[in-house]
This record gives structure tokens, sequence and C-alpha cells, in this order.
């Protein structure tokens, strides 16, 4: 669905992540695990093309959706970005009421009939379990939401443009334990649907969410993919003595 090919990404000049190669699958959860500073957000930025806009960054090598380089696959970035959803560490809705922050996306994408905004916006909502607690109160604003509500609404925000893939970076991290297995249950119950690629420092949690884990470490200065695969392959018999370390724990 989407995938990369020796993918290199540098900063001012300093490569900080070098030939990787990744492919994640229709459906499926791809993991992106491993220490601070070896290259994940700088990777999840690039594949929404998020790179571009960032002074002094520069990324080389192949990005392809579907099988085609994503500037032929897109007529623009803002086609990518309906595609090609993301979520932040910090949940970051507009400062407008909660039907906005639906609303605001869909509109933006052409979508004025308001029947179809509010059926929309009423669907999302009950796909990230938000509707209930939230229905009675759609226009005040979503900044009165609690972090994992607003991490939800988020979600759903991004769910409203029917992406094919989310990107998300360390989505649970900046949440209280219950509203982060709130979102970490939502993330399973995209598994089919959607594509995710998620980065986590939470060992447990790839285990758990993904079908695919890609071990990031940095050798010689610079980040790299040491190892992928199946995630209870993986797990269960990682190929190198770095990923053994890092994956039981004794290491990063
Ligand atoms: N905008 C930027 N300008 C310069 N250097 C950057 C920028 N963003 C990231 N870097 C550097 O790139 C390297 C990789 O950072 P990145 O945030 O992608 O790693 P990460 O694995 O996601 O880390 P973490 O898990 O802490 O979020 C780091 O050395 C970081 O300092």
């Amino acid at each position: 669905m989407i995938s990369t090919e020796n993918l290199s990404i540098s900063y001012h000049g300093r490569t900080v992540l070098r030939g990787v190669t990744i492919d994640a699958k229709p459906g499926q959860v791809l993991a992106l695990v491993g220490p601070s500073g070896c290259g994940k957000s700088s990777l999840l930025t690039a594949l929404n093309q998020m790179t571009e806009i960032i002074p002094g960054a520069g990324v080389q090598g192949k990005i392809a959706f579907d099988g085609r380089p994503i500037n032929q696959a897109f007529a623009s970035t803002a086609q990518l970005r309906q595609h090609v959803g993301m979520i932040f560490q910090k949940p970051n809705p507009f400062p407008m009421s909660i039907r906005r922050n639906i609303e605001l996306a869909l509109r933006e994408h052409g979508e004025r009939n308001r029947e179809i905004l509010a059926q929309i916006t009423e669907t999302v909502l009950k796909d990230v379990g938000l509707w209930d607690e939230v229905c009675d109160r759609l226009d005040h604003s979503a900044l009165e939401l609690s972090g994992g509500q607003q991490q939800r609404l988020c979600i759903a925000r991004a769910l409203a443009l029917k992406p094919q893939v989310v990107l998300m970076d360390e989505p649970c991290s900046a949440l209280d334990p219950i509203s982060a297995e709130r979102v970490e249950q939502l993330i399973q119950s995209m598994r089919g649907d959607y594509t995710v690629i998620i980065v986590t420092h939470n060992l447990a949690q790839a285990r758990r969410l993904a079908d695919q884990v890609a071990v990031f470490w940095v050798q010689d200065g610079v980040g790299q993919v040491i190892e992928q695969g199946e995630t209870e392959q993986l797990f269960a018999r990682p190929e190198t003595e770095i990923a053994r370390g890092y994956l039981s724990g004794q290491r990063g």
C-alpha cells in the first residue's frame, strides 16, 4: 500500500536515516520501534511529504503508494494527505467546536452538503467511540475534551477523509493509561480497513498491535532499519544481537 525503497533523510546535509526499505501492506499495522533519535518520526514525516516544509531537510530514494511513486499517485500534497492521514503524539484539535473539527477537513476537500457533513461527522465519531460522549455538545469547543477524547477526535477527523493509510507518531504516549488503552483498542479496530504505520516506544504495544515490525537503530551515527518482519517471529527469534537485546528490553 505504501512503501519506501532505499530512503534516506538528511537535515542541513547531515544524514539521519539511511537506506530504509519498508512495505506497509493493505489493512495491516506496521510498527516502527527503536531508541530515540534513530529517525522513526522523520520517516513518517517524509511519507506524507511534510519534510518538504522543514528548512534544510532532504529526502532521497523512493516512496510509493500502491506501487506508484507518490508524486505520480497524487496530483497535489493536499490529495496525498487526504489518502495518507497523520496523527501526532500530542492531540492537536483545531481550537473550534467538535463539529467544526470534522467538518472543516471535509469542507476543505469540497464537501458542502450539510446533511452529508452531519452524517459523516456522526459516523466517524461513532467509529472512534466518541459519539455517545459528545453527541449532546457537538458545538462545544474541542479543547474542553480530555486528552484521550481529543486524540480520538483527531483520529475521527483523519478518518472523515477516508484515508487508506494512517500514520501515527506515538499516539498514546501523551495520554493517561485508560485513554491510551482506548486509543490502542481503536487502532486495533482499524486493522483490515486501514493501513496503519505507528511509531511506538512501547514494545508490548507494538507486539499487541502490529502485523509487522521494523526495528530502527543508530549505526555509525546514522539511523537504519536493522531488522524487520512479522511481529511474532521477530519478537520470538530476532536475527541480530542488537534487535535481540532491544526487543527483550536489555538494550536501548
Ligand atoms: N527539523 C530537524 N532539524 C534538524 N535535525 C532534526 C530535525 N528533526 C529531527 N532531527 C534529527 O534527526 C534525528 C532523528 O530524529 P527523529 O525525531 O526522526 O527520531 P526518532 O527515532 O523519531 O526519535 P524519538 O523516538 O525521540 O521521537 C535526530 O538526530 C534529530 O535530532
